[in-house]
């Protein structure tokens, strides 16, 4: 033991600096860059890294697309941000908020030339800080000493970035009498690299030998808790918990991935495009994201843990079970989960079904 923190506690300060438009320091082969969230940045923090060098503007391919900027790193572009811009330029780059009412911003122009592994981690760091994926980046050449200098976190580039699916524990559980079924219990698991907690909500006393009737249900604070017409969300998970009581055994994951994984402000953000006219994939790939960013291996992973390994899985979403499958569970049957339909989500879910797979 170490009182060094590692790479995974690193990262979720880096996290947190960026939330609050802190730069962080990233430090990889010979050299380094300064990066901050593009939704954060401050004025007078731009105008200290410009003064450490020539910052550009990353963002992925998806927003360049809507920006016609050209991403010659293929999943993301290096923009050149013009002297005179300030950090009002940057973030209108990089929300799509006010696209319709300024089309005529740009032209953007693309960086081609030096490397796009510094970019491609300040991107991948903004959106697991649930923020707008975008980044400045400045290169350093000392980056461990700038960051001594100014007590920025530093962090050492390792592999890709952020780790692949941090290691889950589970906390506590306790007995909660749900309507659906006296015999309930709340397990609580919490991940090693400092994100969010994920629930499993188990009724009755599944056997873990047999395939147990499972649901992987993803927040969704409109849908579930304020009952938002919008979604299927709140009374998939009604209906979900329902089955299970009426069958005496199951497990329904509460995983925390708002908004498919881009967390509840950017759903908002995805919200207000669709009032623009915009689908909900659609709206996403303006926002810089793809289709779906949330991760999977994290219901796999708490299932595992739980000592399950055959479900029988409630969804209408093919790639779920797919993914589920690659990860080692075995799904004995996919348990379609059709509730909720409503004029105003109508076409919400034929999107869903043409552009996603979800099966109708
Ligand atoms: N980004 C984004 N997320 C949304 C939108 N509407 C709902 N969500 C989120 O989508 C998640 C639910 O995913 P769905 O696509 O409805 O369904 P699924 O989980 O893939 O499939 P099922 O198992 O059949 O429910 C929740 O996290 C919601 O918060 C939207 O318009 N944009
Ligand atoms: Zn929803």
């Amino acid at each position: 033991m170490s009182l060094t923190p590692t790479q995974t506690e690193l990262l979720a300060r880096a996290r947190a600096d960026l939330r609050m438009g802190v730069p962080v320091v990233l430090a990889g082969g010979a050299g380094g860059a300064v990066i901050a969230a593009a939704e954060t940045l401050a004025q007078e923090r731009l105008e200290d890294l410009r003064a450490l060098g020539r910052p550009e503007l990353a963002l992925t391919a998806r927003r360049a697309a809507t920006l016609k900027a050209r991403a010659y790193d293929g999943d993301l572009a290096r923009i050149v941000i013009p002297e005179e811009a300030g950090a009002a330029w940057i973030a209108a780059a990089a929300d799509p908020a006010d696209d319709l009412a300024h089309p005529l911003m740009g032209p953007f122009i693309a960086r081609r030339e030096g490397e796009a592994g510094f970019a491609r981690a300040a991107i991948a760091l903004a959106k697991s800080a649930r923020l707008l994926p975008a980044a400045v980046v400045v290169e350093v050449e000392a980056p461990g000493e700038l960051a001594h200098a100014h007590g920025l976190t530093l962090l050492p580039l390792e592999g890709s970035l952020p780790a692949a699916t941090a290691g889950l524990s589970e906390v506590v559980s306790a007995r909660v009498p749900l309507a659906v079924s006296e015999a309930g219990r709340l397990h609580v698991f919490r991940p090693e690299d400092g994100s969010e907690e994920h629930y499993a909500v188990e009724i009755g006393a599944p056997p873990r030998e047999a395939p147990v009737l499972a649901r992987l249900h993803s927040a969704c604070f409109t849908g579930d808790l304020l009952g938002s017409l919008k979604c299927d969300c709140g009374p998939q998970l009604r209906a979900a918990l329902a089955q299970m009581g009426a069958e005496g055994a199951g497990v329904l994951l509460y995983l925390n991935q708002e908004g498919r994984g881009i967390g509840l402000a950017n759903k908002m953000r995805a919200y207000s495009l669709q009032d623009q006219g915009f689908d909900t994939v659609e709206a996403n790939h303006r926002l810089g994201f793809e289709d779906d960013e949330r991760d999977f291996r994290i219901g796999a992973e708490i299932l595992r843990a739980m000592g399950f390994s055959r479900v029988r899985l409630l969804t209408n979403n093919p790639a779920k079970v797919a993914m589920l499958e690659r990860c080692g569970l075995k799904v004995v049957e996919r348990v379609p989960l059709k509730v909720g339909e409503n004029p105003h989500n109508a076409a919400y879910l034929a999107t869903k079904a043409k552009k996603s797979g979800h099966l109708l």
